[in-house]
C-alpha cells in the first residue's frame, strides 16, 4: 500500500474548539485534504480510546485515508487500525513489529542520524523528525532541532524512507521549512501537524492551505538529473565495479526450474544468492539482504513472496518481480493482480508476452513463452511506459530489443544473441542480473539498464567463443562471460547499443 505522509493530521482532542467535536473536526480537515490521521489521545482510558478509534475509523474509511494509533498497540490491534506509532520511549520497534505483523504500518519518532538509522534497520515505515520548533502543544525535552538539523538527519539517513517533521508548524512556516530542510534528491515527505489544524476554527480551509503549499513545494523540487545514452553506459561500467566490490545479497524466491542458473549469474557478477523460501527466516533475511526478485515461474509460495516482498520495502530494498507466464491463465492474472495490489515494486521484468498483456495491448503466451509479435516499437514504448507509470516502478521488456522505462524515459537495448531464447531460464537470469544490479543503483532505471546490457553482451561475446555450439555449450559460456565483464566492465563501453525513444515523439 502507498501512504500519502503528506499532509499528516495528529488529533489532541483537549484542544478542540469549545463549539465543536474532535471528530467534526477531523471529517473537516478531510474535507480540507488530510491525506493521514494519528489519533494521539493521551488521557483516553483504554475503553474510551477503543471507542473514540472506531468512531474515527469509520471516518478516515470513507475518506480512504489511513488511522495511525499514537503509542497504544492494543487499541490499534482492538480496532484494525492501519498502524502505530511510536516514541523513542515507547515499546520497541523489534517487538512492536513482532506484534502487528510485517503489514501494519510503523512510524518511529527520532531526534537525530543515530535514532533514524536505528529505526530505518529495524524496519520502521516512516520516521517523525522532531520537534522542528517550540511548541506549546507538548513539553519537549530536547532542543528544536531547527531547519537544519532536520536536513541533517533527511542527510545522513542510511536509506531514504518515508519522513514527516513535527513541532510547532503552522501555515506560516511551512513552505520555509519544507524548502529549507530539503538537500540533493532527499525531503521531507510531509508534515505531521496537530494545533495548527486540531485547534482551527476552520479546519478545512487550513488544511486546503497547506495542501496548496504543499503542492507548491512539491512541484518544485528538481527531479533528478536526466542522463544521456552515454552517461548511462559510463554509470553501468560503474555499476558493475561496485557490485563486484560491495557484494550484496540478492535473496530470490524463484522456480526450481531455474533456481541454479539464478545463483550462478549472480555469484558469476560477485553478488551472493540466497533462495529461501521460508516464511519463517524471511525477516532475519530482510535484516541483511540488499534486494529480492519475485519469479513466478512454477508459481509456488505466492503468500511468501508478498510477504517478502512487504518486508523488504520496510527495509528499503528493491524489489523485482519477473511475472513469469503473466497472461497464460486466468490464475496467473489473478496472482499478478496481488503483486501489484500488495507490493511496492520497483522493477517489472518479462518478455514480450508478460509484459503487453499486463499492459492491456496484446501479448500472447504458450505457458511461460511469448508468442507472436508484439505489436511493433510504437506498442511496446506505450506498452512500457504506461504500466511503468500505473504502477510507479520500473518495467523491462525483454525480446529481440529489450524495452525500459521509468514512465518518463524509454531506454531500447539493442544487445542480445538469439541464442538466449533456445535455453530455457535465460530471461530468468536476466531477471536475477537486473536484481543485483538494483541493490547497488540509486536509480532503479539506471539500475535496469545496467543489468539488460551486462546480460545481453554477455551473450553476444559467449556466442563469439570457438567452443560454443549450441545451446548446450552457450549456457556455460554465458555464465563465463558474465564473470568476464564483472573483471573487464569496460567491455560495456565498447559493446552497447543504448537508443533513448523520446517519448513524446512515440506516444
Ligand atoms: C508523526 C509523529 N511524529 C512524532 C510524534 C511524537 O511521538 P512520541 O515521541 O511518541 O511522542 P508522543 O506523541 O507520544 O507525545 C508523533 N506523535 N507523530
Ligand atoms: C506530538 C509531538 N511530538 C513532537 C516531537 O518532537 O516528537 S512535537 C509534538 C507536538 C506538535 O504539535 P504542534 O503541531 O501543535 O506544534
Amino acid at each position: 500500500m502507498k501512504v500519502d505522509y503528506s499532509l499528516y493530521l495528529v488529533t489532541d482532542s483537549s484542544l478542540v474548539p469549545k463549539n465543536t467535536t474532535l471528530l467534526a473536526q477531523i471529517e473537516s480537515a478531510l474535507q480540507g485534504g488530510t491525506t493521514i490521521v494519528q489519533l494521539r489521545e493521551k488521557e483516553l482510558e483504554t475503553g474510551p480510546f477503543i471507542a473514540l478509534g472506531l468512531q474515527v475509523k469509520a471516518l478516515t474509511q470513507r475518506y480512504h485515508v489511513p488511522l495511525i494509533i499514537n503509542d497504544r498497540l492494543d487499541v490499534a490491534q482492538a480496532i484494525d487500525a492501519d498502524g502505530v506509532h511510536i516514541g523513542q520511549d515507547d515499546m520497541p520497534l523489534v517487538q512492536a513489529r513482532k506484534i502487528l505483523g510485517p503489514t501494519k504500518i510503523i512510524g518511529v519518532s527520532v531526534y537525530n542520524q543515530k535514532e533514524a538509522n536505528d529505526a530505518i534497520a529495524n524496519g520502521a515505515d516512516y520516521l517523525g523528525i522532531g520537534a522542528v520548533w517550540d511548541t506549546s502543544t507538548k513539553k519537549i525535552k530536547r532542543s528544536p532541532l531547527g531547519i537544519q538539523g532536520v536536513q541533517d538527519v533527511l542527510r545522513l539517513m542510511d536509506v531514504p524512507i518515508p519522513t514527516v517533521a513535527i513541532g510547532g508548524i503552522h501555515v506560516s512556516n511551512a513552505q520555509e521549512l519544507m524548502i529549507g530542510s530539503a538537500s540533493g534528491t532527499r525531503h521531507l515527505d510531509g508534515l505531521a501537524i496537530v494545533s495548527a489544524i486540531i485547534a482551527s476554527s476552520d479546519p478545512k480551509q487550513t488544511c486546503q492551505a497547506f495542501s496548496g503549499l504543499l503542492n507548491n513545494v512539491f512541484g518544485s523540487f528538481e527531479p533528478p538529473i536526466a542522463l544521456d545514452t552515454s552517461s548511462i553506459v559510463e554509470k553501468s561500467i560503474k555499476l558493475v565495479d561496485l557490485l563486484k566490490q560491495t557484494g550484496p545479497m540478492v535473496h530470490h524466491i524463484t522456480n526450481y526450474v531455474v533456481i541454479n542458473d539464478n545463483a550462478n549469474a549472480t555469484l558469476a557478477l560477485g553478488a551472493s544468492p540466497i533462495m529461501s523460501t521460508n516464511t519463517e527466516e524471511i525477516d532475519d533475511l530482510a535484516a541483511v539482504n540488499d534486494a529480492l526478485l519475485l519469479n513466478m515461474g512454477t508459481l509456488n509460495d505466492i503468500d511468501a513472496m508478498i510477504l517478502a516482498a512487504q518486508t523488504n520495502t520496510r527495509h528499503g530494498h528493491p524489489v523485482v518481480l519477473d511475472p513469469v507466464g503473466a497472461g497464460a491463465t486466468q490464475f496467473r492474472k489473478d496472482t499478478v493482480a496481488r503483486f501489484l495490489k500488495e507490493c511496492n515494486l520497483s522493477v517489472i521484468k518479462g518478455n514480450g508476452g508478460e509484459i503487453l498483456s499486463m499492459a492491456n495491448r496484446g501479448g500472447r503466451s504458450r505457458g511461460v513463452d511469448s508468442v507472436g509479435n508484439n505489436g511493433g516499437e510504437a506498442n511496446a514504448v506505450l506498452a512500457v511506459s504506461e504500466l511503468a507509470k500505473n504502477n510507479g516502478c520500473v518495467v523491462v521488456m525483454t525480446g529481440p530489443m529489450d524495452y525500459i522505462s521509468d514512465g518518463t524515459r524509454v531506454f531500447v537495448v539493442e544487445n542480445g544473441h538469439p541464442m538466449m531464447a533456445l535455453i530455457t531460464g535465460s530471461g530468468c537470469m536476466a531477471s536475477s542480473v537486473v536484481a543485483c544490479f538494483q541493490a547497488v543503483s540509486e536509480d532503479p532505471l539506471i539500475g535496469a539498464v545496467a543489468g539488460m546490457l551486462t546480460i545481453t553482451i554477455a551473450s553476444e561475446l559467449a556466442m563469439k567463443r570457438p567452443e560454443v555450439k549450441g545451446p548446450g555449450t552457450f549456457r556455460a559460456a554465458l555464465l563465463d562471460e558474465l564473470y568476464t565483464i564483472s573483471n573487464s566492465p569496460e567491455l560495456i563501453r565498447t559493446h552497447a547499443r543504448l537508443r533513448e525513444i523520446p517519448l513524446a515523439r512515440s506516444n
